[in-house]
């Protein structure tokens, strides 16, 4: 058997066993997870800084401050989210508990991606654990230090049969990915992501997809030019570039343009200095086919700011590009990189056509003023997520599912959606065996007259509020008294007036 084999079947068994699904037991990995993040710091911070020259005060920030709190919320919140959800009933089942039940999947994989290693593979995981789920966790052989070190560290804290962890490189992956599970989460681009599908589809295995591409930002001529280039520029830059949600391009008006080169140059230098390669803020591509990638993306275009590189370090300037055209190179596709290209365009209906020709993007973002133009680019055009007068910082919102549509990816997760990607959300219906004159209107002989009370019984919403129900309490009662004295041996229709009368008080579930 291969390494992945024997890691899938171990937590496969492990899972079988029964001990993940324990609340007390999700609890206690979840606590173990945080003290990580407590005790190890230093470790997580060194590796990254070898990986992406990230400094330790930004891997806090952009990387484990959000885990933390991601863990604390499902710390706080599991009893709820793990509990059976009262639904509303028809009268049909009205004395029925009808409820729906957050189960395990199986064992989930989860594969990562380099640019925020931490962040983008183990937010996964506090998912699959809060919701009782094994869980082999693939880390991005990219980030070769980072991966080592989560190799090391995660089995010291959490159970190491229920969430592996397996390293590698793509052989590995597709190793893994010949195995059955009961989900498969995959973060990365939108090629490997249709071979991630293909691969799931052998087994019916369900995936979320997190993608990218390219996120457009328009930044409108009546706004605060100066603030809006400074969280675009914080957007871009942050992690040279290498951020599945910096903006991408911006599109606004030529009037505007040079305003937005310089205030956003100006930010540059407020970020990171003169020289942003000897800034400690400031990071590096991951690699040299990045990096050779990324540089030739410029070819085409003209550079108004930044533009140094330096191969032997994987460092390149915070760049502007102006006037770049649509077939420019840069615009081809997701550019992961601190380039920031400028397109002219005639205003925002431009904009909005511009946007909704290409692919749905993961992120889009608006700088305006204005509710209208706000709303408009909200209503007329589609993406995972979109911010007005701002960058990023959906992301850090728990309460917002994070995922995209279309080309940016399938299925979100963050908070509570993470629990729900991760579970089976199980339909429970409990009916008792009595009243069985009720169900007649169900049972062939098919009758026009039984199909009368089948459209009364299944469409009728019995949620009336205490007046409503009082009300229709009133008219069982007096139909009740007609049935009784003009069909004394029609059994099933007064069955069917006791069943409402008994329970039209009572149409939510309250206990299981
Ligand atoms: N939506 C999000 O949350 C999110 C977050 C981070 C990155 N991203 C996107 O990810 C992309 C960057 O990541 P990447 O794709 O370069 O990361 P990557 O190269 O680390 O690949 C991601 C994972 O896929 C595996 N993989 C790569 N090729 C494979 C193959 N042929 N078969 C099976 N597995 C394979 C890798 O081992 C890795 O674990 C960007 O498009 C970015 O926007 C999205
Ligand atoms: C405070 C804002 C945090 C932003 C973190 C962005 C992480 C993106 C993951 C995808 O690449």
């Amino acid at each position: 058997m291969s390494r992945e084999q024997i890691a899938v079947a171990r937590a496969r068994k492990a899972f079988q066993t029964g001990r993940s699904k324990p609340l007390e037991h999700r609890i206690r990995q979840l606590k173990n997870l945080q003290r990580l993040f407590v005790e190890r710091q230093t470790e997580i911070s060194d590796a990254i800084k070898k990986d992406l020259n990230k400094s330790e005060v930004g891997t806090q920030l952009y990387e484990t401050l959000g885990l933390e709190g991601e863990i604390t919320l499902a710390i706080k919140k599991l009893k709820e989210w793990a509990a059976p959800r009262p639904v509303e009933k028809n009268l049909l089942t009205i004395s029925d508990t009808v409820y729906i039940r957050p189960e395990p999947l199986g064992v989930v994989l989860i594969i990562g991606a380099w640019n925020y290693p931490w962040a983008v593979t183990i937010q996964p995981l506090i998912g699959a654990i809060a919701a009782g789920n094994a869980a082999v966790v693939k880390p991005s052989e990219v980030c070769a230090h980072t991966a080592k070190v989560m190799e090391e560290l995660l089995p010291l804290y959490i159970d190491k049969e229920l969430y592996p962890v397996v390293t590698g490189g793509v052989p590995e992956t597709q190793e893994l990915l010949r195995q059955r599970f009961d989900h498969i989460f995959y973060t990365g681009n939108s090629t490997v992501g249709k071979l991630i599908m293909e691969a799931a589809a052998k087994h019916l295995t369900p995936v979320t997809l997190e993608l990218g591409g390219k996120s457009p930002c328009y930044i409108d001529k009546n706004c605060d030019i100066s603030v809006a280039c400074r969280r675009v520029a914080w957007g871009k830059y942050t992690n040279c570039g290498q951020t599945c949600i910096a903006p991408d391009y911006i599109l606004c008006e030529p009037s505007i343009q040079e305003r937005v080169i310089a205030e956003v140059k100006k930010s540059i230098k407020d970020f990171y200095t003169e020289n942003p390669k000897s800034c400690p803020d400031y990071g590096r591509i991951i690699n040299q086919r990045h990096f050779r990638r990324i540089m030739a993306m410029t070819e085409d275009s003209t550079i108004a700011v930044g533009g140094d590189n330096d191969e032997s370090e994987c460092y390149i300037a915070p760049t502007v590009l102006r006037d770049v055209k649509p077939e420019a190179k840069v615009m081809q596709e997701e550019i992961f990189g601190p380039l920031l290209p400028i397109l002219p365009i005639g205003g925002l209906d431009e904009a909005i056509n511009f946007i909704n020709e290409r692919e749905k993007p993961l992120a889009l973002y608006v700088f305006t003023p204005s509710d209208k133009v706000i709303k408009r680019m909200i209503d007329e055009t589609s993406s995972g997520g979109v911010l007005a007068n701002d960058c990023l910082v959906h992301y850090s919102v728990s309460s917002l599912p994070f995922g995209g549509v279309g080309n940016s990816g399938m299925g979100c997760y963050h908070g509570k959606f993470s629990f729900n990607q991760l579970s089976h959300l199980r339909s429970c219906l409990i009916k008792k065996l009595k009243m069985e004159g009720v169900n007649s209107m169900r049972y062939p002989p098919h009758t026009p007259k039984k199909l009368g009370w089948a459209r009364f019984f299944i469409l009728k919403n019995p949620d009336l509020g205490w007046l409503g129900r009082m009300a229709l309490l009133t008219i069982f009662a007096v139909v009740a008294a007609v049935v009784i004295q003009v069909s004394p041996g029609r059994q099933e229709h007064f069955s069917v007036v006791v069943l409402c009368s008994c329970n039209v008080l009572n149409s939510q579930v309250t206990s299981f």
